[in-house]
């Protein structure tokens, strides 16, 4: 993906969306996706995430019908929704990989696409892709090498190995790798560039209990930081364990959204009554 590098607050710079607009100003009447910020995950008012009618068609397929969707910074956000309904394309448009059909999308206040989002956004999306005759540690140094800049830490592989539980088996070959060292390296790689947003898709997928627990206690952690994590998973009772909100989809678009605690005291029945005719 292209880097640009322009400073992101340079008012001489005429793709800067920096607003100096109160985006709590009442008498704002503009689009709310248009009172633009600096990329600042710790603004309250900026939402980490914000889909306005998100539609992404493929042929007569309608894989994103008009998606609302309102994600704060600095919470793990659970998205979950039947087989189907739209969650993998979302995190697709969201991560840069599919262009939307229409509608609008923005992270850290900034319209999609938006190649200055590299810096601050991780995914993990779908099955990450690895040189299978290198290492796990050498993988990441191509990513390294190869991607926007990186923080300047004096290893900050190792550091993404250490924080995904992986500093054991960094030194052997990918194509020895089970699938649960496959996704703690892809979430590896998705840190890599300290993103203030994570978009991961079923993260915890093929991890065993434990990993499921590490992954839990880690996007708490990256939460308390300030970073939001934005996952999908079919596992509700792990979502109800780590998430502070969540959406369910269904057929391409979001049909209950808000805190875990306000869908009432059981996940499971909200969200089945919710999708009750899903395929
Ligand atoms: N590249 C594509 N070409 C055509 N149709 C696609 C493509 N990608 C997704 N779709 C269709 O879009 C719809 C939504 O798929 P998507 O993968 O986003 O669902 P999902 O909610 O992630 O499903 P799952 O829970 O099974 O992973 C499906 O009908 C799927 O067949």
């Amino acid at each position: 993906m292209a880097t640009d590098l322009t400073d992101p607050a340079d008012p001489t710079d005429p793709t800067d969306p920096t607003d100096p607009t109160d985006p709590a100003d009442p008498t704002d009447r503009r689009d709310p996706a248009d009172r633009l910020h600096p990329p600042d995950a710790a603004h309250p008012a900026v939402p980490a995430i914000a889909c306005t009618g998100l539609t992404k068609r493929y042929g007569t397929v309608t894989a994103v019908d008009g998606l609302d969707l309102a994600v704060p910074a600095g919470e793990v956000f659970g998205f979950l929704g039947p087989n189907g309904s739209g969650k993998t394309t979302t995190l697709r448009v969201l991560a840069g990989l599919a262009a939307a059909t229409s509608g609008r999308a923005t992270i850290l206040g900034r319209g999609l696409p938006d190649p200055r989002l590299a810096t601050v956004v991780g995914a993990m999306i779908e099955e990450p892709a690895f040189y299978p005759w290198l290492t796990g540690r050498a993988n990441l140094g191509v990513l390294e090498r190869t991607g926007p800049p990186i923080p300047r830490e004096r290893d900050r592989v190792a550091a993404v190995l250490d924080r995904v539980g992986l500093t054991e088996a960094a030194d052997r070959k990918v194509k020895g790798y089970s699938q649960g060292m496959r996704q703690r390296l892809g979430l590896a790689a998705a840190l890599l560039r300290d993103p203030q947003v994570l978009l991961l898709d079923e993260p915890t997928n093929s991890l065993d209990p434990a990993g499921i627990r590490d992954f839990r206690a880690l996007f708490r952690a990256l939460a308390d930081e300030g970073r939001t994590v934005f996952l999908s998973s079919h596992l509700l009772t792990e979502v109800e364990r780590v998430c502070d909100r969540i959406a369910i989809v269904h057929r391409g678009r979001v049909v209950r959204q808000g805190r875990v605690a306000d869908l009432g005291p059981d996940l499971e029945t909200a969200y089945l009554t919710l999708t009750e005719d899903a395929p």
